[in-house]
């Protein structure tokens, strides 16, 4: 798969550590940066994660904040991107099995890469299921989207 990487300054570590993990399991790593750990906004690096997702130049993102959950509620704001802040593997998994989560974003403040890459590798080996209560449910996630996506509403 091509994986598309981003970070502010407080993932930036943890995005660098785990950029060897995500080529050596056999996939491409986008590096939308940032590049050093300057102080930077992470709604530009979900932007650029979801941009790279949604233009299809990759597949999958994982993203990278201090606690995680500036850069995902970011992230989900975008349409087609279904991002889940995960610190616990079955989360990591599930999320792509039944809900086709297509970012994972981690908190670089939050947890080490020894925990972090055991994420990104159940992240990048699930599938999602097909099946058809989760399909259901995906649905109306989409139809939510939709309905809330008009601009005066
Ligand atoms: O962790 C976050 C909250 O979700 C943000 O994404 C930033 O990483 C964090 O706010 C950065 O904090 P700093 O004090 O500006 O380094």
């Amino acid at each position: 798969m091509r994986v598309v990487m981003g970070a502010d300054h407080a993932g930036f570590e943890l995005k660098e550590a785990l950029k060897p993990l995500v080529e050596s399991l056999g996939h491409t790593v986008v590096d939308v940066g940032t590049h050093d750990e300057q102080p930077v906004d992470y709604p530009d690096f979900a932007e650029a994660v979801a941009q790279a997702i949604r233009g299809n130049s990759a597949d999958r993102g994982i993203l990278v904040c201090g606690s995680g959950v500036g850069a995902c509620v970011a992230a989900n704001k975008i349409p087609g991107i279904r991002a889940g802040l995960c610190h616990d593997v079955y989360s990591a998994h599930q999320g792509v099995e039944h809900d086709d989560m297509n970012v994972l974003v981690l908190g670089g403040r939050v947890i080490g890469p020894a925990v972090a890459s055991e994420l990104t590798k159940a992240f990048l080996a699930a599938m999602y299921s097909h099946v058809e209560r989760h399909q259901r449910r995906l649905d109306k996630v989409h139809a939510l989207e939709q309905r809330y996506s008009r601009s005066d509403s």
